[in-house]
């Protein structure tokens, strides 16, 4: 063993003593060292967050150790494995937690339930970090992603963490929707400066589905005061959302702005082996006797939405139950029988464009073009948004098939049919007869 090995390892085994096994297993124990000198110490870690942990909460205690093997003072100097893409500014300083919960937190949504993969990892070593360090490290955090890959999961696990660690912490989950609600309610009975004590004098706000506060002027005005109030006390704010802030339509610019003002992660849909590994531990949870042959089958069905995931798996449980067969891949393909024909990746942009032009009567060469009339543009707008439903598209891949328009304009026919949907009962049943046959 090297010098540097055996210094490490002693290094790690002091960490390892002071500290969670869950921090220790999340932060500390992904770094290695990758050379030393006469006084500096250089330290490979994952990712960003990862290096801010080391750099702000573990730094003195590391340099301690190395004192105490070495008998010389050294200078970490961190380093990162590999390029990521994430968007991050500068934060705040130090805060402390303590309070009364009156949403109460999902036990399940915690840390040691949520498997890590590829396409998370960077979120949850994140809101590991926020966890440990509220109002420090990153403030706000947001968090967003697709639907059901972990967001609201992940977000509870730093309220349950953070109340495991201080009981008396004061944490709120709510959806954005709760607080519109909260504060429409409190306009109506006059309660206002109690809905503002009640908020402002929180520890940790979790606010999930941010993207809902999108066209609401005074709920947005409340959002602002209350995000202020408690950002300047250096209290944690965490926000998921489906998209990222700039992306949220009527969103005013000074909201976006904050919002971008800590570290925005996104979660991405989990490759194969990941989506495997979150049903294995289902199934261990839930004592439930399957095969590793049939998760495998299971995970290659689903693969975008974890919640549709474990859908699928309590699906094949009550088929067995109720036909009292043991689980096997051929009884899993029985029960998901039809499933994988909605299944996201089955259908493709050019169906979507076709079955549209189609019902709609025009040609897929005016889905594609850029005439501007009426009968095309509307079409062209469902397609995107079909697009965007029923496949694992990015927006950038969406224009880039409508003819190489702009991510913008996919987001703008989104919006715009999103909107329409909730008021015209014609193009609710246009839509769900398009859905109907792009799934037959
Ligand atoms: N990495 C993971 N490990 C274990 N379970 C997970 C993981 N990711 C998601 N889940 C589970 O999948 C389900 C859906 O997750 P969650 O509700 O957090 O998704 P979401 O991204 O908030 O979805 P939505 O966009 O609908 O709000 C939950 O039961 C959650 O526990």
């Amino acid at each position: 063993m090297t010098e540097l090995d055996s210094l490490w390892e002693a290094i790690q085994n002091s960490f390892r003593q002071d500290t969670t096994p869950v921090t220790f297993d999340t932060l500390i124990a992904p770094a290695k060292a990758i050379s030393l000198s006469q006084n500096q110490l250089e330290i490979e870690v994952p990712t960003p967050v990862h290096r801010d942990f080391w750099r702000k909460n573990l730094n003195t205690q590391l340099k301690e150790f190395a004192q105490r093997e070495l008998g010389r003072n050294i200078e970490p100097h961190y380093v990162l494995e590999g390029e990521f893409t994430y968007t991050n500014k500068k934060t705040e300083d130090d805060p402390t937690p303590s309070f009364e919960m009156d949403t109460p937190l999902n036990p399940h949504y915690n840390f040691g339930t949520f498997v890590v993969g590829e396409g998370n990892k960077m979120a949850h070593a994140a809101a590991f970090a926020v966890a440990e360090s509220p109002g420090s490290l990153y403030n706000p955090l947001f968090i967003y992603g697709g639907v059901g890959l972990g967001k609201t999961h992940l977000m509870e696990a730093i309220g349950n963490h953070m109340l495991q660690v201080n009981p008396n912490s004061r944490v709120k989950y709510v959806t954005s929707e709760d607080f519109t609600n909260d504060y429409i309610n409190a306009i109506r009975n006059n309660t206002t400066e109690q809905l503002r004590e009640e908020y402002r004098n929180l520890d940790l706000l979790l606010i999930d589905d941010i993207q809902f506060l999108a066209n609401k002027e005074g709920t947005q005005l409340e959002f602002f005061n209350t995000f202020n109030a408690l950002h300047d006390r250096k209290k944690q704010i965490v926000m998921t959302s489906d998209r990222i802030p700039n992306e949220i339509p009527e969103l005013q610019d000074r909201l976006v702005s904050r919002f971008r003002w800590g570290l925005t992660v996104e979660i991405t849909p989990p490759d194969l082996e990941t989506r495997i590994a979150i049903l294995r531990s289902k199934v261990e949870e839930d004592h439930i006797d399957i095969g590793n042959d049939t998760l495998n089958y299971i995970a290659g069905q689903i693969d975008t939405n974890i919640r549709e995931l474990e859908g699928a798996l309590t699906k094949v449980q009550a088929f067995a139950n109720l036909s009292g067969e043991r689980i096997t891949p051929s009884l899993a393909s029985q029960a998901l029988k039809g499933l994988h024909r909605v299944a996201k990746n089955e259908i493709s942009i050019a169906t979507i464009q076709k079955q549209v032009a189609d019902f709609y009567n025009i040609t897929q060469g005016d889905i594609l073009g850029k005439k501007r009339v009426k009968q095309i543009v509307m079409p062209r707008q469902i397609a995107m948004y079909l697009s965007r439903e029923l496949t694992d598209s990015s927006l950038p891949k969406i224009g880039n098939e409508f003819g190489g328009k702009d991510h913008t304009t996919v987001l703008h026919a989104i919006d715009k049919i999103e909107t329409e949907l909730k008021k015209d009962t014609d193009l609710q049943n246009d839509i769900t007869k398009l859905k109907a046959k792009l799934r037959s």
